[in-house]
């Protein structure tokens, strides 16, 4: 093996029941590089880094690191020989701090004659958020209360603390808003100025090609294609991840009106912790868009909208008179929401897809109290379908899937239930570049048929490509107000999120 290459796999297999998730993968990334995998949801891009962490094994196959076999037994193996990777989903240990989280395994480093020196412990903690760019986080706060994205930068510090030879860094990107995206890109940079080498998994196509120096491509757990940087073009990327032709228009094309009906969502100056003071309507037929940096309180404004956080002051109503008293209530009255937070907010991971997607309608589907299997079966797999959830049955749990294909199945859950209003907290987060289309489109035909959409992202092409209007917010406040008839840009909205 030669020995610019920093790990190599040879061949890897891994099979999940009747599910092939890699078939013969040949995959090698050079020191003092980046090196991008991408590839549809459910083409196995996760597995194959978390069997470089250590996270799982391979059925068969070889694998190297700086010319020697390499087949870590755990994480904290894979850690010790210089691997480390940053999940897609949120990978902390609550209830403890942010310190305990950044040495959880290594306390030993910090223990004498059996008592943990939690001050020395602290420092260091302090020390590695800021060799990354973190300063605003503080080693002894509980990790609780963190934000998501916050909770991704524990996540980088931790990661960094022991100068990985190879770092992995699985979906990371679209966790993160523009502040954390810079931190992340930094490291990355930092990571292949020093010889070390990222293997970087995005469906950001743009961002791929922006950042790598060469790409693997994956489709059904198979390699279709290796690129360098000189043969990177954006149509030939998405051709050879989908196996046919995704060019086309992506977004709405529509230059948008002003009059969309009447009001059916309002928040009245409502004040929290973190949001101050906002007032905003959501019309009928309209996508409104939420747009900010981290903390400007836009996830915080979703979840006030749906009665999933009280307001301290003000009010949120539907329909001009009926307050928005509590989640439950929400449902019941045709609202839906979906949270950044995957795992922990949108799914019932230990459970099958079918119950997932039948969960808000159950009411609907049953038949004086009763509710039959073929409704729920047909129910699901409808929706399952529209949505091409890639998977072996409606009966396969959740927590096997895919991140992307857990997204679909979120969806599919609301739009199984014809919720009239949407509340979708960065809806397309994880979804390959061919499902996001599809995900467009359907918001796009939820709108013409009178539904109406809040349309919370980080993603600016998204808001501006999607939205009749868009607000931004800034330290919890509205910041600004755009019409999609005013000819966006991304500039424009920047400049009153900092
Ligand atoms: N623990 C598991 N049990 C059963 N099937 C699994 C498991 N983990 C992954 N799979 C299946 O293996 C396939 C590859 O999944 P993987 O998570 O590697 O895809 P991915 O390319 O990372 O997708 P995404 O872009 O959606 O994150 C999928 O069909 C998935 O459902």
């Amino acid at each position: 093996m030669s020995n610019d290459y920093l790990c190599k796999a040879e061949k890897l297999c891994k099979t999940f029941d009747s599910t092939v998730a890699l078939s013969n993968v040949d995959i090698a990334v050079k020191k003092g590089e980046i090196h991008g995998l991408i590839g549809e949801n459910g083409s196995g891009k996760s597995t194959m880094s978390s069997i470089f962490a250590g996270i799982q094994k391979a059925d068969s196959g070889t694998m190297y690191l700086e010319g020697k076999a390499y087949s870590p037994t755990d994480t904290i193996d894979a850690m010790n020989r210089g691997v480390s990777m940053v999940v897609q989903e949120q990978n902390t240990i609550g209830k403890i701090t942010v310190a305990a989280n950044i040495f959880f395994g290594k306390e030993a480093l910090f223990a004498k004659a059996g008592f943990l020196n939690v001050k020395k412990m602290n420092q260091e903690a302090q020390k590695a958020l800021e060799s990354v760019g973190v300063f605003h986080i503080k080693p002894r706060e509980n990790i609780d209360k963190l934000t998501f994205e916050d909770r991704k930068l524990v996540e980088l510090a931790r990661a960094f603390y022991t100068t990985p030879k190879l770092w992995i860094v699985d979906e990371t990107s679209t966790a993160l808003t523009v502040n954390g995206r810079d931190i992340l890109y930094k490291l990355m940079e930092k990571q292949r100025e020093s010889g070390g080498s990222v293997l970087f998994i995005s469906h950001d196509i743009d961002e791929i090609m922006r950042i790598c120096d060469s790409l693997t491509i994956l489709r059904d757990g198979v390699v279709t294609a290796k690129l360098e940087k000189k043969d990177f073009s954006s149509d030939t990327i998405k051709t050879l991840m989908i196996g046919r032709d995704v060019s086309g228009h992506y977004y709405r094309e529509d230059s948008g009106d002003e009059s969309c009906g009447d009001i059916v969502l309002e928040a009245e100056n409502v004040s929290t912790k973190v949001l101050k003071n906002i007032s905003l309507s959501l019309h009928k037929g309209e996508i409104l868009g939420v747009g900010g940096l981290s903390d400007c309180g836009m996830h915080d404004l979703g979840k006030v909208l749906f009665g999933l956080i009280k307001p301290d002051s003000g009010r949120v109503l539907k329909g001009g008179r009926l307050k928005v008293r509590n989640a439950a209530w929400a449902v019941k009255e045709g609202i839906a929401y979906v949270s950044k937070n995957r795992d922990r907010e949108s799914l019932m991971t230990i459970c099958s897809i079918k119950d997932n997607i039948c969960l808000p309608s159950l009411r609907d589907i049953s038949k004086h109290y009763l509710i039959t299997k073929k409704s729920e079966n047909e129910l699901a797999e409808k929706w399952s379908g529209n949505l091409e959830v890639k998977a072996g049955s409606i009966n396969e749990y959740c927590n096997e899937l895919s991140g992307g294909n857990k997204q679909k199945v979120v969806l599919a859950k609301w739009l199984a239930k014809g919720s009239d209003i949407m509340i979708l907290d960065c809806p397309t987060r994880g979804i390959d570049v061919g499902a996001k289309a599809s995900i467009y489109h359907l918001i796009e035909e939820l709108k013409k048929s009178g539904k109406s959409i809040v349309l919370i992202s980080e993603e600016l092409p998204e808001l501006i490509g999607m939205s009749d209007r868009i607000v931004t917010l800034q330290d919890g406040k509205i910041s600004g107000e755009f019409y999609r008839t005013e000819g966006l840009s991304e500039a424009k909205l920047i400049k009153k999120m900092i």
